[in-house]
């Protein structure tokens, strides 16, 4: 195996952000896509896996999830939680007319995160999505002859040497977004860069079909055991309109007692429940992020 950790790339995307504020060396390959890297994890051509799985304004990456949810196996080991500030950048021979620009390239989550600043300052300028800011940086810098620019981080610009020319053009200033560290079995992975801020296990839960109040049951289980949830969120099975499962986040690390009596008293219920990690968590501050 000559990598070990891959993650979505090229190059200056948020996620090589995150792998560099867990991982220390470079035995980190970047793919193209999502899916890409996590079948990689899958075929153990690389160890781990770092990818996006939510972000604070725009909500899950829903092709992390989804992806996660169709290749099981995969577990999550670690959670990382970075800053993001979104910067517009251009070719340097186009800094003087940036603002002549006609298409903007970036990941459509970037693009999402910044809808104000596009639907009022940059109304004429039509948007392009493409796989991570890292790779809409780099289609810019091999363009100097096109009028586009891309929405991408302060590392993105200094790696392929673009300007630029609108700095922090996110809707929201709390911006955030949780990476996951993804591998083939279940573990804890501890960064020796970041302090452990806490712990957290994340389930599947289908529910049975047509059972009146399952979702308030399932709500209950966790709630008289004084269990902390994080998160719930329902996402369609795909099996036609109306099927969903639950995604939940505990706030806790699985322990001998408390998770598994809840899930035993769901299993009871008729839910079917799948432990997708039970992890660490870290919050990079974003040192580096800064302009
Ligand atoms: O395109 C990148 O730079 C990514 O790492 C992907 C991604 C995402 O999927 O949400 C990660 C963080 C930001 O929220 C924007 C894009």
């Amino acid at each position: 195996m000559a990598y070990k950790i891959g993650y979505l790339g090229p190059k200056g995307t948020f996620t090589k952000i995150a792998v560099d504020a867990i991982f220390n060396g470079d035995e980190k390959k970047g793919y193209t896509t999502i899916p890409e890297c996590m079948d990689a994890v899958e075929q153990e051509e690389i160890k781990y896996a770092v990818l996006p799985l939510e972000n604070a304004i725009e909500g899950t990456v829903n092709l992390t999830l989804d992806y996660l949810i169709e290749k099981k196996p995969l577990k999550i080991i670690s959670e990382v939680i970075v800053p993001i500030r979104q910067h517009l950048m251009v070719h340097p021979s186009h800094v003087k007319d940036w603002k002549n620009i006609e298409v903007i390239h970036s990941h459509p989550h970037a693009i999402a995160q910044c809808h104000h600043f596009l639907h009022e300052d940059m109304k004429q300028v039509r948007t392009e999505s493409v796989s991570s800011t890292g790779a809409a940086a780099k289609y810019v810098s091999e363009h100097p002859e096109l009028k586009v620019g891309a929405i991408a981080n302060h590392l993105a610009a200094e790696e392929y040497g673009l300007s630029i020319v609108k700095k922090d053009i996110h809707d929201f200033t709390n911006n955030h977004t949780r990476f996951v560290v993804l591998h083939k079995y279940a573990s804890e992975l501890f960064s020796k860069k970041l302090e452990v801020k806490g712990y957290k296990t994340t389930l599947m839960i289908t529910l049975p079909s047509d059972h009146p109040g399952a979702l308030h049951q399932v709500l209950s289980a966790f709630a008289w055991r004084k269990v902390n949830l994080s998160k719930i969120e329902s996402r369609p099975m795909k099996t036609g309109l109306g099927n969903y499962f639950f995604l939940i986040d505990i706030e806790q690390k699985m322990d001998d007692v408390l998770i598994p009596n809840a899930i035993a008293e769901l299993e009871s219920l008729g839910c079917s429940v799948e432990v997708l990690g039970s992890y660490p968590y870290f919050l990079f501050n974003g040192l580096s992020l800064q302009v």
